[in-house]
């Protein structure tokens, strides 16, 4: 009995040995092997970087940058954090690769090869492995890739925001922006009071989205908008967490440390829930011609949106959705699953507010810093009020002060500072760069995770002159050719393909706000603000933007 016991034990001890040998070599495979063959086959193409660190890589200083230090060391303001990314850019230049963990990122600010990984290679790509992993985006347009999946929403979504179908929301957008305007001019009443506009404006352009992309009202202030907010402030924070944090440098950890991934499934769980409402309750609607939930929708001439194109696509396969290039047939057609229709109405409402606000955000920021431009938007703006009327809200894309403003704003601060690729087949890029370390050619390996770093694209001196980092609107006088030369050399909204779907809707919302403003209020920054920037898919100011408003009317 006792040999039976013996053996049984041995067996046990024997499974686990080798279990943890074979995760052991996994991990070695995994997390030093194969990100050192990259580094490696970097270094052969003349390609900088940093030294290899296993595990850890270059995370603590990258952790640090994008949080603006924490845990007692000193924030970083906005100029800080911009020197210290330029010393890294003058050290090693427009293109080097680091290692995070096991993921080893290759660094591009040439727009020659930027243009050569986002349109002309695209096949050679997709959207970053972590954006599917943090599933509230899943499988929609923004996190998905590839001709099968990817492109047939593009094309079904295409529609919904080309230059026609803004002008229709135009305006649904003037009566939201009045709206706030009215609601901010109560709170100022008649002197000056200090208020956090990056929240206001989240708010705002919640409101905007909410209306002409789904059909409701999300009032500015209830407790749907305030918990809409914070989840997905939450959600993007965690996204950061896995991307940079803990996660990304300790294998196994959000499987040991479910604390980031329960809060995420419970932030989702919730986001579902209040989606799922508004989709319920809309295709009642369009079976039954009027909704159960009469208070939270808006008339049903604002129908025919976003969320009316993804309830049609998720209920009947219809012919529009079909892979590219392929004959339209029952088996070429394509319809979005369920899981589709709830991760692009989350992509849309989180895509459509977040984005536009922080755009907003620094705009009003960089103004108050520049009572001058201020005034001179005010200017325009009080010439172009004349009009009045629907006339007004078509009319504001000739704004042409405004508009420099906001592209000077997006150039300085991108609301989208970072975009990501994961290589998934080697691919050479750079046949038309003078700027690459070796012949001009590099051969992108499979594998490798690009890092565009938009903020530095926008900053680049090579590029934008010697007054890179300050605030000239007019460098835009001549449109965005005229300021840079390369289109590629400015990309708030990405470029190819993949450029963003949403940016008439996003420049037209923020020139409505800006002319609801600019006429009822002035503005200067609150004492003491300390510019400290907070880098997660989107960016924004740590701590809220407190602005000093002062009535003018
Ligand atoms: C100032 C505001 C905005 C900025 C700066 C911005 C920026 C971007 C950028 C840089 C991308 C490309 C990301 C990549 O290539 O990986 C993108 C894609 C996207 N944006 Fe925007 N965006 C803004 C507003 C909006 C709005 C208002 C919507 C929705 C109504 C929207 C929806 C999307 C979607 C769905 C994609 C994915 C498109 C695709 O992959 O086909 N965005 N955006």
């Amino acid at each position: 009995m006792a040999i039976v016991w013996w053996v049984l034990w041995l067996l046990g001890v024997g499974t686990v040995v080798v279990v943890a040998m074979a995760l052991s070599l996994v991990i070695v495979r995994d997390w030093i092997w194969r990100p050192m063959k990259l580094i490696r086959e970097c270094k052969k193409q003349g390609i900088p970087a940093f030294p290899f660190v296993p595990f850890l890589g270059q995370m603590p200083a990258i952790d640090k940058a994008l949080k603006g230090g924490r845990n007692g060391v000193e924030l970083m303001s906005s100029e800080d954090m911009v020197a210290v990314l330029r010393k890294c850019y003058e050290t090693y230049g427009k293109v080097f690769c680091f290692n995070i963990g096991k993921t080893v990122r290759l660094s591009i600010a040439d727009p020659h090869l930027i243009k050569d990984i986002l349109a002309l290679n695209v096949d050679s790509y997709t959207k970053p492995l972590h954006i599917r992993v943090l599933g509230l985006l899943g499988n929609g347009l923004f996190a998905s890739s590839g001709n099968v999946v990817w492109a047939p929403q593009r094309q079904l979504f295409n529609p919904a925001l080309h230059n026609k179908e803004v002008k229709s929301k135009l305006p649904t957008i003037v009566d939201c922006a009045h709206a706030a305007t009215e609601r901010w001019a109560m709170e100022v009443n008649s002197g000056s009071t200090e208020l956090d506009m990056y929240q206001k404006f989240l708010e705002l352009t919640l409101d905007v989205i909410g209306k002409s992309g789904f059909g409701v009202q999300i009032d500015a202030g209830s407790e749907s908008s305030t918990k809409v907010i914070q989840s997905f402030n939450q959600y993007l924070s965690d996204s950061r967490e896995l991307i940079f944090g803990l996660p990304a440098v300790i294998p196994g950890y959000s499987y040991l440390s479910q604390r980031i991934m329960k809060r995420i499934a419970k932030e989702r769980q919730w986001l579902e829930s209040f989606m799922g409402d508004i989709i319920h309750n809309r295709q009642r609607q369009l079976r039954h011609g009027h909704g159960t939930n009469e208070a939270a929708a808006v008339p049903n001439n604002l129908h025919d949106d976003l969320l009316d194109i993804m309830i049609e696509v998720e209920e009947k396969k219809i012919p529009q959705l079909t892979r590219p290039k392929k004959k339209i047939t029952p088996e070429t057609s394509t319809r979005l699953s369920r899981d589709q229709l709830m991760n692009n109405a989350q992509t849309f409402l989180l895509a459509g507010h977040e984005t536009t606000a922080s755009l907003l955000t620094w705009t009003i920021y960089l103004l108050a810093e520049h009572p001058l431009w201020q005034e001179r938007a005010r200017a325009e703006v009080e010439e172009f009020c004349h009009q009045g009327g629907d006339q007004f809200a078509q009319e504001l894309n000739r704004m042409k002060t405004v508009t420099m403003i906001l592209y000077e704003s997006m150039r300085l601060f991108p609301p989208v500072p970072l975009i990501g690729r994961t290589c998934i087949e080697n691919n050479t890029i750079g046949a038309n760069s003078t700027t690459t370390p070796t012949t001009g050619k590099l051969v992108i390996a499979k594998g490798l995770e690009i890092v565009i770093p938009v903020a530095m694209v926008h900053r680049d001196p090579g590029i934008w002159g010697d007054d890179a980092d300050q605030f000239q609107p007019a460098r835009f006088a001549n449109g965005i050719s005229g300021a840079c030369g390369n289109p590629f050399a400015f990309i708030p909204f990405g470029g190819g393909p993949r450029t963003c779907i949403g940016q008439t809707l996003a420049l037209s919302e923020a020139r409505t706000v800006l002319a609801a403003m600019l006429p009822m209020f002035s503005w200067t920054l609150a004492p003491g603000f300390r510019n400290i920037l907070d880098v997660t898919l989107t960016l924004q100011p740590k701590f809220g933007m407190p602005i000093v408003l002062t009535r003018l009317k």
